[in-house]
């Protein structure tokens, strides 16, 4: 490169402020050395090295401003990337000088202020994602710009309308969980809720909320109506509040009502009524407005909970640490036992033996990468189920918590998917006449054990396919199928995940379809997670586990799970092979 674009890429970092990598060996970014022949970290140069094409410099902790000025100075840049980082400030409008640049990511950061209307001046941009950012003000008219194919600009407070862009060409597009306001535009096309929820004074029949019929008149009637009846919900919500914690006080003694609809539970003896002066699981509450109707828990014989009953549970003191769209999660400690976790499952329109059945055969199989249900519950309100506490956290806070995964390397990734691979192939072959899949397969449900072995959690607990009431079904039949298929899909998901390191979001399909964009325009590896990058992993094994994971999301001719299992396994040992075959 010229001695000025040095010059200038130097600038460039220096305000990126790159904190200790300084001091990385090879990581360049000097006046001294040239960025194409001493291969800079993170720069990527044409065929013959001579200029600058790509910057990606994903998750280093960068904690400066972007300068547009210097960076645009590289006049073939094609691609920057400085997403997951800590970069503040605002987008300079200076953004336009890159005349060139096809794709620019900056999510996962702490841009601030507006998008300069210059950005719509780039001429051959094919992805714009500023995801994840404290963007605010109006989003551009994008509408001229004719060559974009994606834009993510969820998870910022951008306001005002939705803008204009040619959506029959766009192939991913994103506003979710933003300010804006006003009515979607008639020509967004295929997307869905998915691209525009979040926003709570948008209108249109995506998110099924009418827009007034003279929308200018009676925008602000509207905001008002939905404002107002906020307000109304937020007021019923405080007064049931009240009810509760009136009903609680005057309800002395809440275990014994529960305690008497426990049928065959394996409790027994003392009156669980009696000196109870302990934080009482908050779980208890609707079983015990749920009174009159009988109900059970049956407790495993395992021995992470010998003896333990049911009043244990309630009388201890529980603390919610997560809340899904399929109900709550409470950890729980019990007098003198291990923290357990308890799942209440909301909304679950299974009868009470339809669950008991469902749950016996899940129970029956048992596979050392499978979480073990230690107990459960089920009453006609509600549906518990008890799994140990796994204090080393899930797969997803591996990879997305404060660690960014940058120890997680690439050899115990393969070894997570080939197990997990493994579980689900098994468990599969073992419910499938039952056809029981597991239903909710993401990476907040792989857990890691004691011995940091990845485990399956929530197998067959989520019905978000509907369950079929006749015992006699066929378990052939589409439904069924198509769900043990969903599972292949989540597992592909995953698979994605582990190799790009980025968190998903609608279903993967954002995920996919930018992983298949950026194959299809050969730049395979900038999709891989920098810290794999980093560590030298091999990119033809890489590139297989990628394949494995698009072939899983394929949704006309998805492999079963054992297929996807045989393929990580091969792959497994011959990365283990090449392992002992180079040097030592
Ligand atoms: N046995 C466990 N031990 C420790 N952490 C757990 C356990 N089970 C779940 N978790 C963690 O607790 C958090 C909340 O779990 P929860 O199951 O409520 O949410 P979810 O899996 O994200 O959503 P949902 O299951 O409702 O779709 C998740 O981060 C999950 O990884």
């Amino acid at each position: 490169e010229d001695q000025s674009v040095i010059q200038a890429l130097v600038v460039f970092m220096d305000k990126l402020g790159p904190g200790s990598m300084q001091t990385t060996p090879g990581w360049g970014w000097n006046t001294s050395s040239d960025p194409c022949t001493s291969k800079w970290v993170g720069v990527t140069c044409d065929k013959n090295n001579v200029s600058v094409k790509k910057i990606v410099l994903e998750k280093l902790n960068l904690t400066g401003n972007l300068d547009f000025e210097s960076v645009c100075k590289v006049s073939n840049l094609l691609v920057l990337s400085v997403s997951f980082n800590n970069i503040t400030g605002n987008l300079q409008q200076e953004v336009a000088n890159c005349k060139r640049l096809t794709h620019l990511y900056l999510s996962g950061n702490r841009f601030s202020g507006g998008l300069p209307d210059s950005i719509t001046d780039l001429p051959n941009v094919k992805r714009i994602v500023v995801s994840n950012n404290g963007f605010t003000g109006q989003l551009p008219d994008f509408s001229r710009l004719t060559s974009l194919l994606t834009f993510f600009a969820q998870n910022n407070q951008f306001t005002g309308p939705v803008p204009r862009f040619n959506y029959r060409q766009l192939e991913g597009f994103s506003v979710a969980n933003n300010d804006l306001s006003g009515p979607i535009p008639d020509d967004t096309g295929r997307f869905d809720a998915n691209s525009f929820v979040g926003n709570p004074q948008l209108c249109g029949k995506e998110l099924a909320v009418q827009c007034p019929v003279k929308p200018s008149k009676k925008k602000s009637k509207l905001r008002d109506v939905l404002l107002y009846s906020g307000y109304a919900v937020l007021a019923g919500i405080v007064v049931v509040l009240i009810a509760i914690i009136a009903c609680k006080k005057t309800k002395k003694r809440p275990g014994v009502k529960i305690r008497s609809h426990v049928k065959n539970g394996s409790d027994s003896g003392r009156s669980s009524g009696s000196k109870n002066s302990r934080t009482r699981s908050e779980f208890s509450t609707t079983s015990v407005e749920s009174g009159g109707v009988s109900s059970s828990m049956v407790v495993l014989s395992s021995p992470v909970v010998n003896g333990l009953k049911f009043e244990d549970l309630l009388r201890a003191p529980a603390e919610l640490i997560g809340r899904g769209k399929h109900g709550s999660l409470y950890k729980v400690r019990p007098d003198n036992g291990v923290p357990v976790v308890v799942k209440r499952i909301k909304d679950w329109k299974i009868s009470r033996d339809e669950f008991k059945k469902r749950l016996q055969k899940i129970v029956e199989v048992k596979h050392p990468n499978v979480l073990p249900v230690l107990a459960y519950y089920s009453s006609k309100q509600e549906k518990l189920l008890v799994y140990e506490f796994q204090q080393n956290g899930s797969l997803f806070r591996l990879l997305h918590g404060s660690q960014n995964g940058q120890i997680f390397g690439w050899g115990s990734r393969l070894s997570l998917a080939s197990s997990i691979a493994g579980a689900l192939t098994f468990m599969h072959h073992e419910l499938q006449a039952d056809s029981i899949p597991h239903g909710n397969f993401k990476s907040t449900n792989i857990l890691f054990n004691n011995n940091m072995e990845p485990c399956l959690s929530e197998y067959g607990l989520m019905s978000t396919y509907n369950h079929d009431p006749n015992p006699d079904h066929d378990p052939t039949n589409v439904q069924t199928t198509n769900t043990f298929e969903s599972d292949v899909h989540a597992f592909g998901v995953v698979l994605l995940e582990l190799l790009t390191g980025k968190p998903v979001q609608d279903n993967g399909s954002g995920l996919a379809k930018w992983v298949t964009s950026v194959v299809k325009e050969e730049w395979t590896v900038e999709v891989f997670d920098k810290a794999l990058i980093v560590e030298g992993a091999s990119e033809e094994r890489m590139v297989v586990l990628l394949q494995v994971a698009l072939k899983c999301m394929n949704n006309s001719t998805p492999p079963a799970m054992a297929e996807v299992a045989a393929m990580i396994s091969s792959l497994k040992e011959e990365d283990e092979r090449s392992m002992t075959s180079s040097d030592p």
